[in-house]
């Protein structure tokens, strides 16, 4: 490796470019036109030596709920580290933009870069909340006004999808395996890439996406589709009956010992083997031979009850005389409480009439349009569902398609600059700051404080005055036991600065940052708000800067 493959983080360890592979779609190009008609106002007007700081942040928590899952930060970082115009960019913004653009500017692109960036950011992975910027950029204005667009469609979707995935999780509970299925239902290719790993990060245990699980290390997972099922007719179809006994090598009949144990189950289970699927069977018998130590079958094509938990427990148990273990079945239709509850029934006669207790522990998947309520209504009647496939809801955050993260600009050649707005909640908060997050003695989140970024920090054990930006009377004392400064630099001078974690990490992150949010916060129906704070310095600017900004109106 030579040394332009390689970049020096601050630290001077060398971080493998490998890892930098970014999705091919991620370049300067992908933003509106108006940040680069913009760029060539700024040059014409002599501004490319002022100085910006721009926050960005979200003012709403997505689905009703009271936190948000920071997700998307090494993307950013990786397109901060190759941001350049190519050759062909600044051919093509030449046929575009209209006539009349000096030729200096196309050259002053074309040399641009954002070494000259400085970007601060709380960790990704951790929960953060409205108005609280997440990643502060500091640096030349026209590049960070350049940069604006990409950066957000890299964080918007990416904490969007952490946070629904967080969600599942939550009410999922941690013992119920979860996987993403959304692939065929994404907003497009890179919807279902993305969806597929920020699923992974919010605490997901695997997805279907195999291109995902190749990229990012996911682990990929899936059972079979009813087309397996209904590919089959009849049992004389089977091309081969045959499976190896595990121990002793020896080739059997699977077909005949599923028949037989089918007659004998039916008594068990109660149903006839007449109403049964003979085609189901069949897809079955050969779907064990394919896959003898992964057998999870597909129960609900023709009927669960009558023909799918008798097959598969026949065909289970006929690869348990062959020495295998089946793993279990999926449900995608009906009712998945009541269905699970009959399947967990089948299963315990099943262990102990045919002496085979690992049959009380099949693993039984449930799929079909699940969503967040799903899960907590079927929590409410009780199910005995291991493992939700979710694809549809989760990758097209249906419950809320957007985050609204925005990007705006609080400084420029050290003066602050506010935006003001009929809405309170619009007024952006002026100035360069800093962010903590203060603890109670028992481990959980008080309150994020923002404060101009000259205020010495929050002291642990020191009264702090912390204030509601915008209303007068809404102000409390904190002593805090623990102070977090939120803000780490992980871009400057041309290279990343922080060592970045794994997606594994980041994945951890989430749960342990989420365990600091008190149970309030979390709850899905008419969560507490969390409180943001700003110091009573910060107050006393924004609302001086408020005031000099909002116009006199005259009456007459
Ligand atoms: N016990 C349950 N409680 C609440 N919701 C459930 C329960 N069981 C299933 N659901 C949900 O109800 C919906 C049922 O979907 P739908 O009305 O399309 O029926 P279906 O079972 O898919 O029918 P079909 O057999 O035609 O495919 C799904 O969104 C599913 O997740
Ligand atoms: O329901 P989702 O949460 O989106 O999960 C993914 C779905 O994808 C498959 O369905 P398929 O594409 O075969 O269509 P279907 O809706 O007819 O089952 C699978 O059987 C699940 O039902
Ligand atoms: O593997 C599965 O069962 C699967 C994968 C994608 C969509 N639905 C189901
Ligand atoms: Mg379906």
């Amino acid at each position: 490796m030579n040394d332009r493959e390689m970049s020096c983080n601050s630290g001077g360890q060398f971080m493998d470019r490998g890892r930098m592979n970014q999705n091919g779609v991620v370049q300067p190009l992908l933003t509106d036109l108006y940040q680069i008609t913009m760029a060539y106002a700024y040059w014409k007007s002599g501004k490319t030596d002022d100085q910006a700081v721009f926050d960005l942040f979200f003012r709403n928590n997505p689905f009703h709920g009271e936190f948000t899952i920071f997700a998307g930060l090494e993307e950013c970082l990786k397109f901060l580290d190759s941001f350049h115009y190519s050759q062909s960019d600044i051919e093509y913004l030449r046929q575009t933009l209209p006539e009349g653009i000096e030729n200096e500017f196309f050259e002053y692109l074309g040399n641009l870069t954002a070494h000259d960036v400085t970007l601060y950011a709380i960790d990704e992975g951790t929960v953060a909340f409205p108005r609280v910027p997440i990643i502060k950029l500091e640096g030349p204005l026209i590049i960070v006004q350049l940069l604006e667009t990409t950066l957000l469609t890299l964080v918007n979707y990416a904490s969007l999808m952490a946070t629904n995935a967080a969600r599942y999780r939550m009410v999922a509970g941690k013992h119920v395996k979860l996987l993403e299925f959304g692939l065929r239902r994404a907003q497009g290719p890179d919807g279902g890439l993305s969806a597929s790993k920020y699923s992974y990060t919010g605490g997901f245990d695997g997805t279907s996406n195999v291109l995902a699980g190749k990229l990012f290390n996911i682990p990929v997972k899936g059972t079979h589709a009813h087309a397996y099922i209904t590919s089959f007719s009849s049992v004389g179809e089977l091309k081969t009956r045959l499976l190896k006994h595990k121990q002793t090598g020896i080739m059997e009949d699977l077909l005949e010992h599923a028949i037989r144990h089918r007659q004998m189950l039916s008594h068990v289970l109660d149903v006839s083997t007449e109403e049964s699927s003979e085609g189901e069977l069949a897809a079955m018998v050969s779907y064990a031979i394919a896959f003898p130590d992964g057998f999870m079958a597909l129960v609900d094509t023709y009927d669960v009850k009558r023909s799918g938990l008798l097959n598969f427990s026949a065909v289970a148990l006929a690869l348990n005389d062959l020495g295998y273990h089946a793993l279990g079945i999926r449900i995608d239709s009906g009712d998945l409480a009541y269905l699970s509850c009959l399947a967990r029934e089948a299963f315990e006669k099943v262990a102990e009439r045919f002496k085979v207790p690992w049959f009380n522990k099949l693993t039984i998947v449930a799929s079909n349009d699940i969503n967040e309520d799903t899960i907590l209504s079927l929590n409410e009647q009780g199910h005995k569902i291991d493992c939700f496939g979710i694809g549809t809801h989760l990758v097209t955050c249906q419950r809320q398609p957007a985050l609204g993260c925005v990007y705006k600009l609080v400084e420029i050649n050290g003066q602050a600059r506010i935006k003001l707005s009929q809405d309170v909640e619009k007024v952006t908060m002026p100035g360069n700051k800093n962010a903590y997050r203060l603890y109670s003695a028992d481990g959980h989140a008080l309150i994020d404080l923002l404060q101009k970024d000259s205020e010495h920090p929050p002291a642990v054990g020191q009264k702090v005055l912390c204030r509601h930006p915008f209303q007068e009377s809404k102000r409390a004392y904190v002593i805090p036991s623990h102070v977090e400064s939120l803000y780490k630099v992980y871009w400057k001078a041309g290279k990343i600065c922080q060592h970045l974690p794994t997606l594994e990490q980041v994945r951890e992150k989430v749960q342990i940052s989420l365990k600091t949010l008190r149970n309030d916060h979390k709850r899905t129906l008419n969560p507490t708000p969390y409180k943001v704070a700003v110091s009573d310095n910060l107050y006393n600017f924004i609302h001086d800067l408020w005031l000099q900004n909002a116009p006199i109106g005259e009456l007459s």
